[in-house]
């Protein structure tokens, strides 16, 4: 099943770089077809207006929903379809997690509405909710100018975990933020030469023991977590007390 994704931007040529790197084959394979779309060419004014000034006052633009509510008629329908899932990357989003991305990669489309100003008209995503499966989400606590970089972001996510995407599905298995790394921080990574710069590979990683290289990684994933992530951190993680 080919997953269809559409991006919705003043910016649309952010989405050019969708047809290199992994996501170039994928688009090959069939796997994922990719679509981007300039809201300005569902404005009717000369100067292609897309903004607004803030309705009760306040700083900057806002986004007006008439080019949107045109370019989803053309782009989705007139028909409510909640297999469709549109993301409104923003501010003010739900935190965006791998459990998220893992849902959200047997969709078969997914619609980015990529905001700039300060934001879009409420109502946009009011008449999205009521028409399509919603998600507000948000990459991180910092501020970025639009939703372009994050729907890459989270695009990379979703599509990486996609069936068939991956040439060795196996090293999805133990990623990060995931069961298979019991949502551990990864443990340090090394490959040749065993000795760099002064630097050398840890001894246990070319001991070929086994019990013993299992044991230092768990142990640098407990390490690092509990240094960087004690959020990631619960009682038992077999952390010695
Ligand atoms: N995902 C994600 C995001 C975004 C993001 C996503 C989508 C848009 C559309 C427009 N902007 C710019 C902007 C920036 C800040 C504000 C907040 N206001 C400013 C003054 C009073 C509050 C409003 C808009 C966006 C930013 N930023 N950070 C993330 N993790």
């Amino acid at each position: 099943m080919t997953m269809r994704l559409d991006y919705l931007s003043i910016f649309p040529a952010y989405f050019d770089v969708l047809d290199i790197s992994l996501l170039g084959k994928a688009a090959v394979n069939g796997l994922v077809e990719v679509h981007a779309h300039d809201l300005r060419d569902w404005t009717h004014d000369r100067h292609r207006t897309v903004d607004d000034t803030p309705c009760g006052g306040g700083a900057g633009m806002v986004m007006k929903p008439d080019p949107w509510g045109e370019a989803f008629d053309e782009i989705i329908g007139t028909e409510p379809d909640s297999s469709v899932h549109v993301i409104f990357p923003s501010p003010s989003g739900a935190p965006f997690t791998q459990s998220a991305a893992q849902e959200l990669s047997s969709a078969v489309r997914i619609v980015f509405c990529c905001g700039r100003y300060e934001g879009i008209d409420h109502r946009v995503i009011d008449y999205a909710r009521s028409m399509w499966t919603v998600h507000e989400v948000s990459l991180g606590d910092y501020v970025l100018n639009g939703g372009e970089v994050a729907a890459l972001a989270i695009t990379e996510a979703v599509v990486r975990l996609v069936p068939g995407f991956m040439g060795n599905p196996e090293s999805l298995a133990e990623e990060s933020f995931s069961a298979g790394q019991d949502g551990l921080l990864e443990y340090p990574l090394f490959t040749r030469p065993v000795s760099w710069r002064g630097l050398d590979v840890p001894e246990v990683l070319m001991s070929g023991h086994h019990g013993r290289i299992a044991k230092w990684r768990r142990d640098e994933s407990v390490r690092l977590t509990c240094e960087r992530r004690p959020d990631l951190t619960d009682s038992d993680f077999g952390v010695p007390h």
